[in-house]
């Protein structure tokens, strides 16, 4: 018996997709748009000249697990919900307003029904609590596999104008919204075999970091409107995805330690638990799809923006990044294939 089936419960191999379409459409509920599920397509009205499109995959045992071993359970709620964040993350990046998602589901034949509704209602949950905007769920399809694997379309819509990894100018201002190093200071504690009985409160929250990220939807559209030069989400690490957007810019970005310990210093407790370094997990750790973002020195930044340093020089060839002038590693990242 595998970790999907409960013997109890009906399995999506014995209600099959039209089964599974009445349990998890009405969850979705879909209103608002032209066209939602149903048809060959669904069709989303266009307010603006610019549509954005992104897709991500989440794969069982790549990026979640059943069950860890921690000893903790994955619910399906939590899968529902990272898809959905992770996805929603890179419209914000763009400073864009997701508008719709369409979502293909693969899945082993025992898993159970009760398994796909909780899905369904994760992923509806974040879709409602993340943004204060209508985003609908068009479409989707559903597959047979061997494991779990969930691939999110999310399409948005900008006001302001993109922001781009490129745009960083020399003398910017360089700032963080959202969580920094938490998710990965909780896939830790996941990972630290027979802990969950031993975990406190404050541990708990910190797992919800990796179970159920949280990205600062309003903060891109609104960096955007306060003429955020460059701007990507912190998906592979703090470190890794600066070289990224120092790349894109052509520039060297000099950080500070002290703003970055700030980040640190609130995940200590999970630190002192396992006897790591939480430093590391501010800098390297992925999955918080907070927004690393540039500014014009004399810019309005919006107030949940942390200042963590400045653009320092044009040009440059491979590490891009320092930290109080020191040359960080930037090779440190997640990368799903090293
Ligand atoms: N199979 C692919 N075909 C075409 N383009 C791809 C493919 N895989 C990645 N890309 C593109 O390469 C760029 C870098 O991909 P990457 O997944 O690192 O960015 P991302 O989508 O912002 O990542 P994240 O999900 O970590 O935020 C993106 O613009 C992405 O659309
Ligand atoms: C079982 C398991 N192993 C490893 C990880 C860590 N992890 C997975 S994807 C990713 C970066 C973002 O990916 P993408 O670039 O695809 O958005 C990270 C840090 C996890 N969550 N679960
Ligand atoms: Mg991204």
């Amino acid at each position: 018996m595998t970790d999907h089936v409960q013997t109890s419960e009906r399995t999506v191999a014995n209600i099959g997709e039209s089964g599974i379409l009445q349990v998890i459409l009405p969850i979705f509920k879909s209103q608002g748009v032209v066209l939602g599920p149903g048809d060959d397509a669904g069709v989303l009205q266009i307010r603006t000249g610019e549509v954005l499109v992104t897709v991500d995959t989440i794969v069982e045992d790549q990026d979640f697990r059943l069950k860890w071993p921690s000893g903790a359970v994955h619910e399906a709620f939590d899968i529902g919900w990272k898809s959905a964040a992770q996805n929603l993350s890179d419209i914000n990046a763009m400073g864009g307003q997701p508008t719709g998602v369409v979502i293909s589901l693969s899945l082993p034949g025992e898993t159970s029904i009760g398994w796909v509704e909780d899905f369904a209602r994760g992923f509806a949950q974040a879709l409602h609590e993340l943004s204060e905007h209508p985003i609908v769920v068009l479409g989707g399809d559903l597959g047979l596999s061997k494991e779990i694997s969930v691939t999110t379309t999310a399409l948005g819509e900008t006001s302001k104008g993109r922001v781009l990894r490129s745009g960083a100018k020399p003398g910017d201002v360089v700032a963080v919204a959202g969580r920094v190093g938490m998710a990965s200071a909780g896939l830790a504690l996941l990972d630290k075999p027979d802990s969950e009985h031993s975990w406190s409160r404050a541990l708990r929250r910190v797992v919800q970091g990796q179970c159920r990220p949280v990205p600062p939807l309003e903060s891109g559209p609104r960096a955007a409107e306060a003429g955020a030069t460059a701007m990507l989400d912190l998906s592979d690490g703090l470190m890794i995805d600066a070289q990224r957007l120092a790349t894109a810019s052509e520039v060297t970005l000099a950080l500070d330690s002290q703003p970055l310990a700030d980040f640190a210093r609130r995940l200590q407790p999970a630190a002192d638990f396992l006897g790591e370094e939480a430093m590391q997990w501010v800098l390297y750790g992925g999955e918080d799809f907070g927004l690393l973002a540039t500014f014009p020195k004399d810019a309005t930044i919006p107030e949940e923006f942390s200042i963590i340093g400045k653009v320092a020089t044009t040009g440059s060839k491979g590490t891009a990044i320092t930290i109080d002038g020191e040359q960080m590693s930037t090779s440190e990242g997640f990368d799903h294939f090293s």
